[in-house]
This record gives structure tokens, C-alpha cells and sequence, in this order.
């Protein structure tokens, strides 16, 4: 693929969000051609992301739950991850295949055997793995603690689950060094912000 693809990882309210808004503002990676995509998983306003949000939004099968998230994944390549990547664009998703592994790696503990691998596993051969992946690292009480000024709340937003999120998001990070830059998600968002642009401008 000609093009660049850049994914921003981490527990709920780790600041992945905050940070795309500073990045779409920031001179250093702006380019004359606007050859930056900024998008996300799940997708918003899509068949696939509405059924992704109604999924969480109540008491659904957790295998279900995955294959909705697959399913949106699969769309979201093919709708907007491949053609940008193609006509040799920088793409920036919010989350991506590696929320899946760790979030739904959790939810499927204790349901299927090596639950994080199986996922991992249904992803080879047809998904589009990141140039670059930035992991937002917060304690699940920081995550829990920031999340409570928000109106909408997930179903995700517990300790003890995030704690599990968190290990998954580690122990996938620890196998793809190279892929990962771990990021203190508790220092200043304009501190990251500076490591981000110089590791993205250092690939291009
Ligand atoms: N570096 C930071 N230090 C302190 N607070 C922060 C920082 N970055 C973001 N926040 C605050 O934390 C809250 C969550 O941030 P944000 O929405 O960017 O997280 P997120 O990772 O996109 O969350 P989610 O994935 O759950 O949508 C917001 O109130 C935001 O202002
Ligand atoms: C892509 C993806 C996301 N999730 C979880 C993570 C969040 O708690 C919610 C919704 O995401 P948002 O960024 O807060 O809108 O879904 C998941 O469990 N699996 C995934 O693949």
C-alpha cells in the first residue's frame, strides 16, 4: 500500500480522542495535498457501526458482539482504509483492529480458549495491520474517573474489565514492538502531542 495507516489505542477516556483533535490542528503534519484521513472504529453513521452500538448498548452475545465489530472492521477497510491507502493518503483511525483483541479478548475470557489469539486469528489474511499504533496507557481508575463527567456511559466502563482491556492492550503491544509507541496518557495531552508528530513525520 502506498500510503501510511496510523491507529490510536487505549482503555476508555485514555485521551485518544483529545489528541486527533490536536493533530488536526497541528502545523507540522499538515500537508499541502491534505493527504491526512482522520476516521474511526466503530464507524459512525454506517449500517454496521449503528449495529455496533446498539450491540453494546444492551445485553448481547459476546460472540455476536465480536462478529458485529468484524463485520464494521470489514466495511470500514473497504469503504474508507484501502481506498485512502491506495490513492497514497496518511490514514489516522481512533481505534482499530487492536480495541477488538483487547476488548472483546476480555469479554470472551472464560468463554472460549485463548480468547485473545482467536481474535487476533479471524483478523490474518484480509485486514489492512497498522504502520504505526500509539497505545494510550491509563489506570482503569483514571479511565473510570474520566469517563464519569460524560453524559453516555458503556457498558465497558468498569474497573476490573478495563484492568483485563489494559493487560490485553500490553500483552499485544509486547508482541509487535516495533508497530507500538506507548504513551503516559496522564501527562499533558500537548507533551504527547509533540512525541507523535516527530514518530509520524519519521515514517513518512
Ligand atoms: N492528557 C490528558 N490529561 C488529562 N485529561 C485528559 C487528557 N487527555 C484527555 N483528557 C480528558 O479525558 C477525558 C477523555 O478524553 P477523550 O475523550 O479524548 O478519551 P478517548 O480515549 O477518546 O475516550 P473513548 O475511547 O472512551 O471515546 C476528556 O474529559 C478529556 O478532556
Ligand atoms: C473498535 C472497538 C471498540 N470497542 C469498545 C471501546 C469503547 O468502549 C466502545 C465504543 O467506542 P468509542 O470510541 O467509545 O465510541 O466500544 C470494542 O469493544 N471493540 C472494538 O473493536
Amino acid at each position: 500500500m502506498p500510503g501510511k495507516l496510523i491507529t490510536f489505542e487505549g482503555i476508555d477516556g485514555s485521551g485518544k480522542s483529545t489528541m486527533l483533535s490536536l493533530l488536526k490542528e497541528n502545523k507540522d503534519l499538515k500537508k499541502p495535498d491534505d493527504g491526512i484521513v482522520f476516521t474511526r472504529e466503530p464507524t459512525q453513521n454506517t449500517l454496521t457501526g449503528k449495529a455496533v452500538y446498539a450491540a453494546i448498548e444492551n445485553d448481547v452475545d459476546p460472540m455476536a458482539e465480536l462478529f458485529l465489530f468484524m463485520a464494521d472492521h470489514a466495511a470500514h477497510i473497504s469503504e474508507t482504509v484501502r481506498p485512502n491507502l491506495s490513492a497514497g493518503k496518511i490514514v489516522i483511525s481512533d481505534r482499530y483492529s487492536d480495541s477488538r483483541c483487547a476488548y472483546q479478548g476480555a469479554t470472551l475470557d472464560k468463554i472460549i480458549p485463548n480468547a485473545l489469539d482467536f481474535i487476533k486469528n479471524i483478523h490474518v489474511g484480509w485486514t489492512i495491520v497498522p504502520d504505526l499504533t500509539f497505545l494510550f496507557d491509563l489506570t482503569p481508575e483514571d479511565s473510570v474517573e474520566r469517563c464519569k463527567n460524560r453524559g453516555e456511559k458503556t457498558k465497558f466502563e468498569k474497573i476490573e474489565f478495563l484492568t483485563q482491556v489494559r493487560e490485553n492492550f500490553m500483552t499485544i503491544a509486547k508482541t509487535e514492538p516495533g508497530r507500538f509507541v506507548i504513551l503516559d496518557a496522564k501527562r499533558p495531552a500537548e507533551e504527547n502531542e509533540k512525541i507523535i508528530v516527530e514518530k509520524i513525520l519519521s515514517i513518512l
